[in-house]
């Protein structure tokens, strides 16, 4: 009986199916008056149309883009579906399948080495049996000090993992175990052996912590310079294997593994996606585990449960054969209640990738998800010969056993001798030249967002994937807790999402071929969502500056068509607010993400765009800054009262303080105008639009003018040239080109 019980189970919840549904349909047959009604005003006799032809025409592009956009936002809200799993009806330990964990490390400047050990750490506790497990940790960084915390790390393992398991400990990172207060230690059933086990851990943990600061600092003082190193050395693998001190018993420890990939300046390397298949092919020869666990550096594992539970999906035999990963959500250790930044990215991981969950199944988001080996292997069994094969995934006769033999291969537990000389040429630069890696096969490259492509194309080759969030975090990673980081990080995303969109994989045209319309819809809403900018900036200036010259855009109070264009926003407004509370969130939050909407459109979409397009003309190259993970106590404090950090660039900052210095200049120029020529009717909806962008926007009008604090808008003179210059360039030009046509 217990073995036809199903591993996993899907729930449709009509209810929101259902209200989802109406909303479309109403929100559509508006959208459809509103056409209606703007493009009566373009066959009108063109005496009466005149003078506001062009800002008219503006608008309307506007108004269509947004509304393009929010069809494709609907694929995501048709078919939304959650998932349960039961672990406790998975095979014995026995009849597990081998497990490879990959983790990724580029800069340990920017990356604490601690805060990657305590992710390496939490992964290899996770609850798994530990022969079965083995972890890859790639150092883009070519660093010693992240090979020499590993080992250390591997010694301190064999004090923390018996810890964790003899008192079922959940929380299996160090870090975040020790600064939990001690008060939580309640839930366990405190024993006087315990508490002395925990202090005498603690005190390992932090010698072992101290430890890898003091290399750290003694490898900065040599003056080694780790960025030249970084982009220049040959190959590095090691395994880990750290004798077992005499302290302590025996204990069985997961199988480690250090690799830094060849590097050098004159040889692409592209970024994470090169690393992980680095990853992918030494790890081939190593353990070949056929599910693989990817995590970012600072994404460690809140709890032991992750392996067991999208194993209940892999080993499901009703959706295994296709699936090709289990997506858990990102989610985030240092944000605070109010999360002023919207770094969780809430929509994201709880509305749209629900939505996809229904279709085909979520994006691959980068971290947080176990992937079958062989879904990224691409069409490598119709190759015939051995040449064709060699032609596709290199010469590496290892490698390509790997592939032929059946997936339990692994030369850790059979005990062979590891193929160090193979592993090295694995990990080489030219190894993947004239081969299809990145481009057919393992992680795919021609964009920063390799998740999002790589995931596109397993869908487009037949994949799926599934969304696993159970009401438990599994992972937490580090969000972005200040405007910069979070503006930058924005602007390289947007790159890439985009880049996807202008290449021949455009969602729209390969999509609907290779998979089901309402799933491509999500990918193109995913690469075309920085078109926001357009919409955006025209919004924040064309009504505006109409306003002041008396020209009305929107139909007036009187006409039937009003309550169209005040039903649009208000229908979007409200759908949205009622998905932030429905997800947990606060009416704070939705003014928050509101405002984060706007301040990220107008900036990070906007370059964001330009970098793709530049790129696309040859213009520029790829770049990945890793985001910085070091907390700095300022800015800490700052972001848990609330306050933004506005310690960014100009190039972030004066389209915001242009932008809105606009908005206020008009509105008060326009509330003078109404008031003496007496048309609020007709300008009612346009006196709305600017006030609503001051009011959510308020934040920066008081980092500008009021705040003392550090993070205030400091008026330096560039900022305030570059944004009084900009401001009055677009004001002058859209103002004459208004009153000339
Ligand atoms: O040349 C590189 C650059 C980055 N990384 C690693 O990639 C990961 C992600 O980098 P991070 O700076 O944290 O970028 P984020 O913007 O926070 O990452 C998000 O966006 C990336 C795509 O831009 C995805 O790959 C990530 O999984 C996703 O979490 C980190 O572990 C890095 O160490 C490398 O290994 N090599
Ligand atoms: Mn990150």
């Amino acid at each position: 009986m217990e073995e036809t019980l199903p591993l996993s189970v899907s729930h449709v919840n009509k209810s929101l199916v259902l209200t989802n549904r109406l909303y479309m349909l109403l929100h559509f047959s508006a959208l459809c008056f509103l056409v209606y009604y703007r493009l009566c005003f373009f066959f009108q006799d063109p005496q009466t149309r005149e003078a506001s032809f062009f800002p008219w025409l503006l608008v309307f592009a506007s108004e269509i883009i947004l509304s393009f956009i929010w069809i494709l936002n609907q694929a995501f809200r048709w078919h939304p579906i959650s998932r349960t799993v039961f672990p406790e009806r998975l095979p014995q330990d026995d009849n597990l399948p081998p497990l490879d964990v990959f983790i990724c490390t580029a800069d340990p400047t920017k990356e604490p080495t601690s805060d990657v050990m305590n992710t390496l750490l939490s992964a290899m506790a996770l609850d798994y049996p530990p022969e079965k497990l083995h972890l890859y940790v790639s150092d883009d960084g070519g660093s010693p000090v992240t090979l020499n915390a590993m080992k250390e790390a591997s010694k301190f393992a064999r004090w923390w993992l018996p810890f964790c398991t003899r008192y079922k400990i959940e929380c299996r990172c160090p870090k975040a175990y020790f600064s939990i207060s001690e008060s939580d230690d309640v839930d366990f059933d405190v024993s006087f052996e315990f508490l002395a086990d925990k202090k005498m851990i603690k005190e390992k943990y932090e010698a072992f912590e101290e430890g890898i600061k003091r290399v750290k600092e003694d490898q900065d003082n040599s003056g080694d310079t780790t960025v030249r190193r970084s982009q220049n050395h040959t190959p590095i693998i090691e395994v880990i294997q750290e004798n077992s001190s005499s302290e302590i018993e025996q204990v069985k420890l997961p199988f480690l593994v250090y690799v830094s990939r060849e590097k050098k300046p004159s040889h692409p390397h592209h970024f994470k996606a090169g690393a992980l298949n680095s990853l992918y092919r030494v790890s081939a020869v190593i353990s070949n585990a056929p599910y693989i666990l990817v995590l970012d550096c600072d994404m460690f594992c809140n709890s032991p449960a992750s392996a067991r539970q999208a194993l209940c999906f892999h080993l499901n035999p009703e959706i295994s054969h296709s699936l090709a990963f289990v997506q858990f959500p990102q989610k985030y250790h240092n944000i605070s209640k109010n999360d002023i930044y919207d770094s969780q990215h809430r929509s994201a991981y709880k509305v749209l990738w629900q939505g996809m969950d229904g279709l085909m199944g979520p994006v691959l988001s980068g971290t947080g998800f176990y992937i079958k080996r062989e879904s990224l292997y691409g069409n490598y069994k119709i190759k015939d010969t051995d040449l064709e094969l060699q032609q596709y995934v290199g010469t590496s006769n290892e490698f390509m056993k790997s592939l032929n033999q059946n997936c339990t291969t692994d030369s850790v537990t059979a005990g062979r001798t590891l193929p160090l000389k193979e592993t090295l040429l694995l990990a080489s630069c030219n190894y993947e030249i004239g081969t299809q890696w990145g481009k057919e096969v393992g992680f795919l490259y021609g964009t920063v967002c390799e998740d999002v492509h790589t995931g596109f194309i397993l869908n487009c080759n037949g994949w799926n994937s599934v969304l696993c969030d159970p009401p438990q975090a599994q992972f937490l990673g580090n969000g972005t807790t200040n405007l910069n980081d979070l503006l930058v990080q924005g602007t390289r995303w947007y790159c890439g999402l985009l880049d996807i969109g202008l290449s021949r994989f455009c969602p729209l045209i390969c999509g609907p071929l290779r998979m089901s319309i309402l799933q491509s819809l999500c990918y193109a809403q995913l690469t075309y969502f920085p078109l926001y900018c357009l919409p955006l900036w025209c919004l924040a200036i064309v009504p505006q500056l109409c306003l002041i010259s008396g020209i009305p855009l929107y139909p007036k109070v009187s006409d039937p068509f009003f309550f169209i264009f005040l039903f649009i926003p208000l229908s979007v407004l409200t759908k949205h607010i009622v998905e932030v509370i429905s997800t947990g969130g606060t009416f704070r939050k939705w003014i928050i993400e509101q405002r984060m909407w706007m301040i990220v459109s107008i900036t990070s979409h906007l370059y964001g765009c330009l970098d793709a397009l530049l790129k696309k003309f040859g213009l520029k190259d790829a770049s990945f800054l890793p985001t910085n993970k070091v907390e700095d106590e300022e800015q800490t404090r700052l972001y848990q009262m609330d306050k933004y950090d506005f310690r960014t660039s100009n190039m972030f900052l004066v389209p915001m303080v242009a932008l809105l210095s606009i908005n206020i200049s008009c509105f008060i120029a326009g509330i003078y105008r109404v008031v003496s020529v007496g048309n609020w009717d007709q300008m009612s909806i346009q006196l709305l639009l600017t006030s609503y962008i001051i009011v959510f926007n308020y934040p920066i009008i008081e980092g500008l003018l009021i705040r003392k604090d550090v993070g205030r808008i400091y008026p330096s003179l560039p900022l305030v040239l570059t944004s009084n210059i900009l401001a009055t360039t677009i004001a002058c030009t859209l103002y004459s080109l208004l009153n000339k046509v």
